[in-house]
C-alpha cells in the first residue's frame, strides 16, 4: 500500500471508532477485508488510529474542526490533523490519486486552542486531574498523548534479567534496564513480533509495564504465605507475584473468560497458579491482591479511546465497584495479614479516596505504604495502597 492509501485505510477505521466501534475491532475487521494488506501495511494504519485517538481533540482541531463531540468529528479531519501535528506533508498524503484520500485544505479554526483541548483531556476530568495530580497534571496529560514504552518482564524464574536480555540481543531486540523494576527490560527500537520470539515460547519474558512489575515488587510477601489474587483477569499480577514467590498462589476473576489465558501462561512461566471460583472456601489468605476494575486512566497511551468513551455515571459505578472489592479483600485476609490494593488509575477518586473511606469504617486497619507512578517515570499510570489487618 502507498503511504497515502495507508491514510484513507486509517480514515475509514477511524470512522467506525467516532461511530462507537471499538478500535481493535474496528482494525480487525478493516484487516480481515483488505486481504492484500501485508503486516507493515497493518501496522502503519493501526499507529495512524492509534496516534490520532491519543490526540483526538487537538488533532481534530488542527485538522479544522471546530471543538465538538467525537460522534459528530469526521475521521479525514482527525487524521490530518494527527499528520499536520506530526508535521507530515499532507500535500504529499493528501493526494486524491488512487486510494489516497482528497486534498486537505482546511485550516485550524483561528483562535486559542482551549487547554482541556491542548491537553487532549475531556472538559469534565481535568479538574480531576489538576485535583490528583497537582503541578505534574499539566505534563503528565501531555505524556499521555505520546506511545508507549514496550517494556518486557524478565522470568527470573527462568534467567537472570541480563541473561533474557542477551537472549533478545540474540534475535535482533535491543533492550536496556528499567529502573523502575529489577525485572523490567524496555524495548529500545522497533518491537513488533515479541511474542513470535522463541524466548517467549520458553516463557523468559512476559510483556508487562514496568510500573504493573514495580506494584508488585512492593507486594510484602513472605516466604510460605497463601495469596489470593482476587481481580487477576489474565493474571499479570499473580505470573509477577508467582516469579518471586515459592507459596501458595490463588487466582479469581469475576468474568472468568478473562482468565482464560492464564493456565497457558502460568505454564510457560513455569509457574502454579490455581484458579479458584470462589475465593471464600480457601479464606483467610496471608495476603491478598485487589487489582481493581477503574478508568485505566494510567493506561490511555495504549487504549486511548477509553479516554474518550469514559462518562462520570461509569467512573462513579466503578468506585462503587473498588469500595466493594475492597471490603471483600479485607474480609479474604486473616488477622496480621496484608491487602495490596492497586489501580492503573491516576485519579484520587479511585485510589487514596477509596482507601480512605475504607479506613475510616475499619479500626482494624492500617495502612502500612503507599506508592503511585506516572507516564514521567517512564510508566503507566499506577497506585498501590498496602494495608494491614490487625
Ligand atoms: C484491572 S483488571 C485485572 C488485571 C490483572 N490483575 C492483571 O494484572 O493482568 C480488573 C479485573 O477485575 C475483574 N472484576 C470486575 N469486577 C470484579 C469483582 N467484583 N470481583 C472480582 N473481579 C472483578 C474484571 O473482570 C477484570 O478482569
Amino acid at each position: 500500500m502507498t503511504p497515502g492509501a495507508r491514510v484513507q485505510a486509517a480514515i475509514e477505521v477511524l470512522d467506525g471508532v467516532l461511530a462507537g466501534a471499538a478500535a481493535e475491532q474496528a482494525l480487525t475487521r478493516w484487516a480481515r477485508r483488505s486481504r492484500y494488506a501485508g503486516s507493515k501495511d497493518r501496522a502503519a494504519v493501526r499507529d495512524h488510529v492509534f496516534d490520532a485517538l491519543r490526540r483526538l481533540r487537538s488533532s481534530a482541531w488542527l485538522g479544522g474542526l471546530s471543538d465538538m463531540d467525537m460522534s459528530q468529528m469526521e475521521g479525514s479531519a482527525v487524521l490530518a490533523g494527527t499528520l499536520r501535528g506530526q508535521g507530515a506533508d499532507l500535500d504529499a498524503l493528501f493526494t486524491g490519486q488512487g486510494h489516497a484520500p482528497a486534498p486537505w485544505d482546511r485550516d485550524p479554526p483561528s483562535g486559542v486552542m482551549p487547554d482541556s483541548v491542548a491537553l487532549d483531556c475531556p472538559d469534565w476530568l481535568l479538574p480531576s486531574f489538576r485535583d490528583s495530580l497537582g503541578q505534574r497534571a499539566e505534563a503528565v496529560l501531555l505524556a499521555l498523548r505520546d506511545r508507549a514504552p514496550v517494556v518486557l518482564r524478565a522470568n527470573t524464574q527462568k534467567a537472570t534479567r541480563d541473561q533474557v536480555a542477551e537472549r533478545l540481543a540474540q534475535d535482533g531486540v535491543e533492550t536496556a534496564p528499567h529502573p523502575l523494576s529489577p525485572t523490567a527490560l524496555r524495548v529500545v527500537g522497533p518491537a513488533r513480533g515479541l511474542t513470535n520470539l522463541e524466548a517467549f515460547a520458553e516463557g523468559l519474558f512476559e510483556l508487562q509495564d514496568a510500573g504493573s512489575q514495580s506494584l508488585v515488587d512492593r507486594v510484602p510477601v513472605v516466604p510460605g504465605q497463601r495469596i489470593l489474587d482476587l481481580c487477576s483477569g489474565g493474571g499479570g499480577k499473580a505470573l509477577a507475584l508467582a516469579a518471586r514467590h515459592a507459596g501458595e498462589i490463588m487466582a479469581h476473576d469475576a468474568d472468568p473468560r478473562r482468565m482464560r489465558d492464564l493456565p497457558a501462561r502460568a505454564r510457560r512461566a513455569g509457574a502454579g497458579i490455581q484458579i479458584v471460583e470462589t475465593p471464600e472456601r480457601f479464606a483467610p489468605f496471608d495476603g491478598v491482591i485487589a487489582d481493581v476494575p477503574c478508568s485505566g486512566s494510567g493506561s490511555w497511551r495504549r487504549a486511548p479511546e477509553a479516554k474518550w468513551r469514559l462518562i462520570p455515571e461509569r467512573l462513579e459505578a466503578l468506585t462503587t465497584l473498588q469500595h466493594d472489592i475492597l471490603r471483600r479483600a479485607v474480609d479474604l485476609t486473616n488477622a496480621g495479614g496484608w491487602i495490596a490494593y492497586m489501580t492503573c488509575s491516576l485519579l484520587r477518586s479511585e485510589n487514596e479516596a477509596v482507601v480512605e473511606t475504607l479506613l475510616s469504617e475499619r479500626s482494624d486497619l492500617r495502612l502500612d505504604a503507599q506508592w503511585r507512578c506516572d507516564p514521567l517515570d517512564d510508566a503507566d499510570g499506577f497506585h498501590l495502597s498496602i494495608l494491614r489487618k490487625a
